[in-house]
C-alpha cells in the first residue's frame, strides 16, 4: 500500500466514500450506432463518513450502477467517485488492489459469487493471499467462521454444498477477513426465507457492534435500511429524492416513491405474517 494511503488510513478509521457531481450514462447500443445515453445516475454528491447508509429505491433507481463505482468496475461519465480519499478514476490499478482491504461487497446472491471448485477455506483465504497477509491465516479464518457462526466443520465443503444462509454467511464472512473499514452489501437478505432474513440482519447488527466499519446497504428492505442504518437514501430513475435520518424517511415520507416503497413494505409484511399464520395452524 502506497505510504500516503497508510497515512490517510492511521490519521481516520473512517469511510471517507464521497461522490462527487457523478452521473453516469448507459448505453444500450454503441454511440457510433446512434445509441442515446440513459442517465443512470445524475448530478449523485454523497459522503459516508462515519454514518451507515441504506440506498434505496425502485428497480433500475440505478443502486448497481452506484455499487458498480464503487468497486471501480465502471467510470463515471463525469465526476469523481473517491474511496479512503483516493480518486478512483485517477489512482493505478496498484492503488485500487491496497483499496480492496478497506471495502469490501457481501454480493446478492451468495451461491453464484462463491467460487464453486474452492472449499470455504480456500474462499476465505484468497482475499487475504490476495493482499499479501500470509501471518496467522489459520487463526484469522477460524475467528471470522466463529462472528459469522458456522461452525468449522463446514471449511472442507465447497459452495455448493451449503445451505442459502449458511452461503450467506460464508460470503459474509470473507467479506470481514480483511478486516475493512467500509462494508458494502448488496440485497443480502433478498434470496433468503423469513428466518434466514432475520438471522443474517440480526448477524449484521452483532458485526455493527463489535467492529469499527461503515455499513452502505443496498435494498429493497426498508425495515432493514432502518433497523441498521442511520440514513436512508432514496433514489429514483438516478437521482436522489429523499435523504434523511432513517426514523425520518420511514415516519414521515415526503416524495411519493418513498411512500410508494413503504406501501409495498407494509403490504409485503403483511403477506409474510400471513403466511406465517396459515403455516403455523397447518
Ligand atoms: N449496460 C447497460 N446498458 C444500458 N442500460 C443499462 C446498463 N446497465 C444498466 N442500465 C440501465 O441503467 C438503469 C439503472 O440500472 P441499475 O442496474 O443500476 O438499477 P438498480 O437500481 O440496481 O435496479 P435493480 O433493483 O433492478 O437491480 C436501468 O434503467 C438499467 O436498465
Amino acid at each position: 500500500m502506497s505510504k500516503h494511503l497508510m497515512n490517510e488510513q492511521s490519521q481516520t478509521r473512517s469511510a471517507q466514500v464521497r461522490f462527487e457531481d457523478i452521473c453516469v450514462h448507459h448505453y444500450a447500443k454503441p454511440r457510433w450506432l446512434g445509441g442515446k445515453p440513459y442517465k443512470a445516475l445524475h448530478g449523485l454528491n454523497l459522503v459516508i463518513d462515519t454514518q451507515n447508509i441504506a440506498i434505496v429505491g425502485p428497480s433500475g433507481a440505478g443502486k448497481s450502477t452506484l455499487i458498480e463505482l464503487l468497486f471501480g468496475l465502471r467510470k463515471p461519465t463525469s465526476g469523481e467517485v473517491y474511496v479512503c480519499g483516493y480518486p478512483l478514476s485517477r489512482s493505478t490499478a496498484k492503488q485500487r488492489h491496497a483499496l480492496c482491504q478497506h471495502i469490501q461487497l457481501i454480493p446478492q446472491e451468495p451461491q453464484t459469487s462463491l467460487n464453486p471448485y474452492y472449499s470455504v477455506s480456500q474462499i476465505l483465504l484468497e482475499p487475504l493471499m490476495s493482499i499479501g497477509v500470509t501471518q496467522a491465516q489459520h487463526e484469522k479464518v477460524t475467528k471470522v467462521m466463529a462472528d459469522v457462526g458456522l461452525d468449522l466443520s463446514l471449511l472442507e465443503r465447497n459452495s455448493q454444498q451449503l445451505s442459502v444462509g449458511q452461503a450467506q454467511r460464508v460470503a459474509i464472512a470473507r467479506a470481514l477477513i480483511t478486516e475493512p473499514c467500509v462494508l458494502v452489501a448488496d440485497e443480502p437478505t433478498s434470496s433468503l426465507d423469513p428466518v434466514s432474513r432475520q438471522q443474517i440482519l440480526d448477524l449484521l447488527a452483532s458485526i455493527q457492534r463489535t467492529r469499527q466499519m461503515r455499513l452502505i446497504l443496498v435494498t429493497h428492505d426498508l425495515d432493514a435500511a432502518q433497523t441498521l442504518c442511520d440514513e436512508i437514501l432514496v433514489l429514483n430513475k438516478g437521482g436522489v429524492v429523499e435523504y434523511g435520518p432513517s426514523h425520518q424517511v420511514m415516519n414521515q415520507p415526503v416524495h411519493a416513491v418513498t411512500k410508494a416503497l413503504l406501501n409495498a413494505q407494509h403490504h409485503n409484511n403483511k403477506l409474510t405474517k400471513n403466511l406465517g399464520e396459515v403455516c403455523y395452524a397447518l
